[in-house]
């Protein structure tokens, strides 16, 4: 699904308006009317109090859409009209007017702090006040409305976005902006739902498709894409009956050291339960018997040095390698990536301390082949690029490290982040119980094991992204978020794959 931005919103809106013969009142009708639905379905009229607050925009237009809806079918509804501005729009005044025919109790204004009403546990509440027009930080007595409503326990519904959040900046760590429970937002998510720093003001996400008009849509161009279930089954490649195990992939892993043998032996199970035909792995001794025991299907090189890598197999023929787990960063293992990279043209994978190596050492970042795939978290992208200042310039860090170097970035985190260039996919899938040691092996195996059976690097990035966190959901839907293991969420590969097209089994994300 493309993440589109505000301006491009608004185009899609003007041009729906143009091509289905409709007013912006009745999109607006049509979009609130949506909302409408969703909460009428999950209260089924129970009398509970309702609060909406209005902005004085196209937003607190929706408002009061939902408002004259609610309380056409009974519900206990107060209004209240944030009244930051006295420009009100055209399309707010117009249901204003709407809602004074079907009811006697009036919207409540609010200018000042001393207006501010009770609001209480039991109480659910709209956020209408601001979408995608706020354009600055909200503020004065406005931004302390946001702090009473966040800490008033209510159950808060965001219509569209989050008050506060700004569609395409962050809002700052002081800022005052709605911490919502549930967001219902139109036509398409908007790019600040996903970033680490303003996830957590969405609470559940649900979009709604408010019928802008598809063609417009389809023709806008855009770098930034939320893979769900139906994007990811677009880039599966079907296995053929007449095949053989060399068709899907002669894989070796590098990696480990002695007391984290572990994560190479998570990375191959990864790789071999993704499809793997053939996996190898070159590790130090210590690690042989057990490899051999954890993993008799995988193939087994040692390296001179008992504890740590210090060479790499040059005359090894693989169809990709994998670089970094457990190794550490002696210089004797830099000098083993050094050699990989001397000896590879095809695109590798470089996860962990591999990552760490390259940081270290930046003259190794020229030599990674073209299309290689670096999945750093956090800690390791920040050793790579540097310190960012937001999430936005983290993103700009990351594109042009991207394109500098030929490379493709996979930004782990809640959700997932693959960078190639310009583009940005954003993973939905996934869970916290994924955030246990050894998952991020696990995510390498994965992506390395669909390049080696022919997925193009982006591709096999974005979609072992995707099958990481979905394995991760299934495990955790049969034993819970704190017990999920990282080598459950290889072992559960193929329960992933199935599920991929099995209807009924997991909601579409
Ligand atoms: N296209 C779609 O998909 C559809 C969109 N729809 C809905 O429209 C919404 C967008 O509406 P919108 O453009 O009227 O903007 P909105 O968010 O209501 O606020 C703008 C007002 O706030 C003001 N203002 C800004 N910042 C401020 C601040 N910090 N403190 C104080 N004031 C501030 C600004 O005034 P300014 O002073 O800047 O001139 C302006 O008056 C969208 O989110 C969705 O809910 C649906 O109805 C139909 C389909
Ligand atoms: N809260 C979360 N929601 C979804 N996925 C998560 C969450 N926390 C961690 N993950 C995933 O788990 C993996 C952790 O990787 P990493 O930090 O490299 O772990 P390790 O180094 O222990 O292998 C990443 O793929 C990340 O996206
Ligand atoms: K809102």
């Amino acid at each position: 699904m493309k993440v589109l931005s505000a301006e491009q919103l608004s185009g899609a809106d003007k041009e729906t308006i143009r091509k289905q013969n409709i007013t912006s009142e009745e999109l607006m009708e049509r979009a609130a009317t949506l909302v409408f639905n969703e909460i009428n379905q999950r209260l089924q009229g129970a009398p509970i109090p309702i609060k909406i607050f209005c902005g004085i925009g196209n937003n607190g237009g929706d408002g009061l859409v939902i408002a004259r809806h609610l309380i056409q079918h009974g519900y206990h509804v107060t209004v209240y009209v944030v009244n930051y501005s006295d420009k009100r729009s055209e399309d707010f005044l117009a249901n204003y007017e709407k809602l004074k025919v079907i009811t006697n109790d009036w919207p409540h204004l609010i200018k000042e702090e001393d207006h501010f009403p009770e609001i209480n546990t039991g109480d659910f509440v709209i956020d209408a006040m601001f979408g995608i027009g706020l354009n600055r930080p909200i503020e004065g007595w406005v931004a302390k409305l946001v702090k009473l409503i966040n800490n008033s326990q209510a159950f808060i519904l965001a219509v569209d976005m989050p008050s506060g959040l700004f569609s395409d900046k962050t809002p700052g760590k002081k800022a005052a902006v709605i911490e919502a429970n549930y967001t219902l937002s139109f036509q398409s998510p908007k790019l600040v739902f996903f970033l680490p720093e303003t996830m957590d003001y969405i609470g559940d996400l649900q979009v709604l498709d408010i019928g802008l008009d598809r063609e417009y849509i389809s023709k806008l161009i855009s770098e930034t894409f939320l893979i769900g279930k139906q994007e990811a089954v677009s880039l599966y490649i079907p296995r053929k009956k007449n095949s053989h195990k060399g068709d899907y992939g002669k894989v070796l892993i590098v990696g480990g050291s002695y007391g984290k043998i572990g994560s190479v032996l998570l990375t191959a199970t990864a790789a071999l339960k993704t499809g793997t035909g053939l996996c190898s792995l070159y590790i130090p001794e210590c690690g042989y018997d057990i490899i051999q025991t954890g993993l008799p299907e995988a193939m087994l090189m040692t390296d001179t040095d008992k504890k740590m890598l210090t060479t790499y197999p040059k005359d090894f023929d693989a169809d990709v390698v994998c670089f970094g787990m457990g190794v550490g960063t002696d210089e004797k293992s830099v000098q083993a990536l050094k050699e990989l990279l001397q000896a590879n043209n095809d695109p590798v994978v470089i996860d962990a301390d591999g990552l760490n190596i390259l940081s270290n050492n930046k003259e190794f970042l020229k030599m990674l082949p073209k299309n290689s795939v670096l999945t750093p978290h956090p800690g390791e992208l920040k050793r790579l690029i540097g310190a960012w200042e937001d999430d936005f310039q983290k993103l700009e860090k990351v594109k042009k490290f991207s394109k500098k170097y030929n490379v493709i970035l996979v930004v782990k985190g809640a959700h997932t982040f693959t960078i190639d260039r310009e583009y940005i996919y954003i993973n939905d899938s996934g869970n916290p119980g994924m955030a246990t040691a050894g998952s991020g092996d696990v995510l390498s195996g994965i992506i390395t094991s669909l390049i080696g059976q022919g997925y193009e690097p982006v591709n096999a990035a974005v979609f072992g992204v995707y099958l990481h966190g979905l394995s991760g959901d299934i495990t955790a839907e049969e034993i819970g978020y704190e017990s999920l293991l990282a080598g459950d969420i290889a072992r559960n590969m193929g329960k992933a794959v199935k599920a991929l097209f099995e209807r009924e089994s997991m909601e579409s994300k």
